[in-house]
């Protein structure tokens, strides 16, 4: 049984068609990357999958326990301490304060956040760490599917890379399947075991390219070669930019 399928799914925003016929099916323990031209639909696709948005036409079947989602902004709670926002999921859950306290610390420690900033709250900490709890409080419940919804865009590029790094072993050893949506292909290829390429809006799924390896595995020059050759040869990167263009703007 897949971890997610998708099926024949479309959503249009004030009738102008951003989605069309989608069909995408995750394998468990398989992270998928989701790239495509800005505006094509992909955040909206992953909260279609999510169960965020309700799509205008198409099944979502979740063949996954439990899922937790990781945002480009960490979303945290102001008020609450580090430890209390990775906690807070398991707080909802009913889970009681002692469990919740191991647990929140053990997640804190994947994700190698510093067990003496668990006290501090949001404001005290810096955009990395922020992400690092977020990614924490997302591994606290134990998932086994995560979407991820260009969970680094901000972050300068030896951030992201750590933090891509956290999130190969923890999809390595949580055995968690994901939805990885970026607009980074180099970010895709170093993840991602399998990359879905969106068309633009409304066009559905343009391709998709199997990765060769195990993320984490991947040497960086092979990454880079692969995404040269993406770029430069592979009709179905037409459309991607290696450059964010909402950051040139
Ligand atoms: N809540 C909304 N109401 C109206 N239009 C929306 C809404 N959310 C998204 N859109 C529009 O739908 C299209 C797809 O948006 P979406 O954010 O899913 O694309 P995306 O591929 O994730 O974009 P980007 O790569 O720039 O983040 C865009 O044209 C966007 O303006």
């Amino acid at each position: 049984m897949n971890a997610l399928s998708l099926s024949r799914i479309g959503h249009a925003y004030f009738g102008r068609t951003v989605l069309d016929h989608i069909d995408l099916a995750v394998a468990p323990g398989e992270v998928v990357a989701l790239v495509g031209p800005s505006g094509c639909g992909k955040s909206t696709l992953v909260h279609i999958a999510a169960g965020i948005v309700e799509p205008l036409r198409g099944t979502v079947a979740a063949g996954y326990r439990r899922h937790a989602m990781v945002f480009q902004e960490p979303r945290l709670l102001p008020w609450a301490t580090a430890r209390d926002n990775i906690a807070y999921p398991l707080r909802l859950a009913g889970i009681r304060a002692r469990e919740r306290k191991a647990r929140a610390e053990a997640a804190a420690s994947r994700v190698a956040f510093d067990a003496v900033d668990l006290d501090k709250y949001p404001a005290e900490l810096s955009g990395g760490m922020r992400q690092r709890v977020a990614i924490a409080r997302a591994l606290a419940v134990d998932p086994d599917f995560i979407f991820f919804d260009e969970p680094f865009t901000a972050l300068d590029a030896a951030l992201k890379r750590r933090m891509q790094d956290l999130v190969i072993e923890a999809a390595r050893s949580a055995h968690f399947a994901g939805l990885f949506v970026t607009h980074d292909l180099m970010e895709a290829v170093r993840v991602a075991h399998r990359i879905v390429v969106l068309d633009l809006a409304g066009r559905g799924i343009a391709g998709q390219r199997p990765l060769p390896g195990q993320p984490g595995t991947r040497v960086d020059g092979d990454v880079f070669a692969a995404v040269q050759a993406f770029l430069k040869q592979d009709p179905l990167f037409r459309h991607i930019h290696d450059v964010d263009e909402r950051r040139v703007a």
